[in-house]
């Protein structure tokens, strides 16, 4: 094999500047491009960059585009052995916060060559790759990203969407309805189905299991599998309605998912479950067989906090909402605003837009940078799940609109009543609402008027609302949407 040497330097090299060591040659390398217009085809990207002390925020971002790309720390010769400029990312754009001082929004362009077709597992090595350690940032967030519709269109999206779910389980009109089992752990598989059906029975679409039931040895996967869709099935007919309980079958391998999944079908199931912690080459492979096999698949997002609740450091939920998307699940966890758990009103409304909309313009209000066209990917049905009771039905109807599943497990399990009470305080909670936003009635203002209305003639919801009426959670959101001008339109 014929050895590969550097050519002949061109031009005498100024050493001094091309090897210093530092954040201080990206700039120079090619990686800050301002009047670089994008191409409809490239990623975009919008860091928050925070900058160490005496760091350039230009080089900073050029910095933060080399390593995501093509760059090392140095320059090396074997570039000229590729057509670099392409593939190198270029910063196009780099401004303060305002109000967030020392932290800058960096806009980033990367070309499609860069990235695999349909895979997100590549497209994330590329861009959080090792970029989130440089020692010569304090600190790193992708607040938002541009997926160009040629790219989308390599990715299959949500195995069955908004409108085919409401189609399977013929139910229009309305957000549906579901409960996480509570406790979250221990109980036996045939208490666990009691509870699945008191909560079908009583009014709820679906039942959940939470993101760390797995197959414990209190119980194990089958034996939960089995009585839940006993239990579904006697809630069925109890209801005459379409009922389903989210399986669970996140695993420690794709042979025992795939198994638990097909056991799932099998016994007639029409909803799995996987939890983020399994990662996305799982979760891609999972919507794959969502699709093949005509079961939906919900996403519960555990561990997402971990990395996208600070502000100043990780991923922004939007981004993993899109990334989420592309992988192909039916239902994501998105949010509640009102519950218990992080969600600012308007970066909320964000998020939920990205997952259902089909043409998305940015609005910076929102926290949306960027314009993003989906391509005719399905929706993916945002799940409010949190903290949540009847008492909050306008405020959540009012927040999260039609196209959302709202789950009440505390919400449900916990009425003094018993579950099937509970599940009727809910059903009957959003009926009314929905019945006065029907009838043009202001639900915001209205809205607890309309509950103490409906609970007139349901004991259930009367209990419910006396139970949880000052039951909210007021806390400050960490994650708010920033006042930075809209860049370029896509
Ligand atoms: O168990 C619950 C809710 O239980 P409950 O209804 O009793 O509060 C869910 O795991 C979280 O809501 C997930 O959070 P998110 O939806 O924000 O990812
Ligand atoms: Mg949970």
């Amino acid at each position: 094999m014929p050895t590969i040497v550097p050519p002949p330097a061109e031009a005498p090299v100024d050493r001094s500047s091309r090897l210093t060591a530092g954040v201080s040659e990206y700039s120079k390398m090619g990686y800050w491009q301002p009047d670089y217009v994008p191409k409809d085809s490239d990623v975009l990207c919008a860091f928050r960059v925070t900058p160490q002390d005496g760091v350039d925020p230009v080089e900073a971002a050029a910095a933060v585009a080399g390593e995501s790309s093509t760059a090392t720390w140095t320059v090396v010769w074997t570039d000229r052995l590729t057509d670099y400029p392409r593939y190198q990312a270029k910063a196009y754009r780099c401004e303060p916060i305002p109000g967030r001082p020392g932290e800058y929004m960096a806009y980033i362009a990367y070309d499609l060559d860069l990235f695999e077709e349909g895979s997100i597992a590549n497209l994330t090595s590329s861009i959080i790759g090792n970029v989130f350690g440089f020692k010569a940032l304090r600190a790193l967030r992708l607040e938002d990203m541009r997926i160009p519709a040629i790219y989308a269109k390599t990715f299959q999206g949500p195995a069955h969407g908004i409108v085919m779910e409401r189609e399977l389980l013929n139910k229009y009109g309305r957000p549906l309805l579901g409960a996480t089992v509570k406790p979250k752990l221990g109980l036996s598989a045939r208490n666990y189905g009691r509870v699945v059906y008191e909560a079908l029975k009583g009014g709820l679409d679906f039942t959940k299991d939470d993101e760390n039931i797995n197959s414990q040895p209190f119980m194990k996967w089958r034996d939960r599998f089995l009585y839940c869709q006993e239990a579904i099935e006697a809630g069925q007919a109890a209801s005459g309605e379409i009922k389903g309980h989210y399986m669970n079958v996140t695993a420690a391998d794709m042979e025992s998912m795939y198994e638990r999944a097909e056991f799932a079908k099998e016994i007639g199931s029409v909803i799995i479950m996987i939890d983020l912690t399994v990662g996305y080459t799982a979760m891609q492979s999972m919507a794959k067989w969502a699709r093949r096999n005509g079961v939906i698949l919900h996403l519960h997002r555990a561990g997402h906090s971990t990395f996208t609740r600070q502000k100043s450091h990780g991923v922004s939920f939007r981004v993993l909402a899109k990334w989420c998307r592309l992988i192909g699940v039916d239902h994501i966890h998105a949010g509640t605003v009102v519950g218990k758990l992080e969600g600012d009103p308007a970066t909320t409304k964000g998020y939920y837009r990205t997952l259902r909309e089909n043409r998305i313009e940015a609005d910076p209000r929102i926290g949306l940078l960027f314009d993003q066209d989906w391509v005719s990917l399905p929706g993916c049905m945002p799940v409010a799940s949190g903290g949540i009771h009847a008492g909050q039905m306008h405020q959540l109807v009012d927040l999260l609109g039609e196209d959302v599943v709202l789950q009440f497990g505390g919400g449900t399990i916990g009425h003094p009543d018993g579950i099937a009470a509970g599940a009727t305080a809910n059903r009957v909670a959003l009926e009314a609402m929905i019945l006065a936003r029907n009838e043009g009635r202001d639900i915001v203002n209205e809205g607890p008027e309309i509950l103490r209305d409906a609970a007139c003639g349901c004991g259930p919801l009367a209990r419910a609302l006396d139970i949880w009426k000052d039951i909210s959670f007021e806390y400050t959101s960490t994650d708010t949407p920033d006042v930075v001008a809209t860049p370029t339109r896509a």
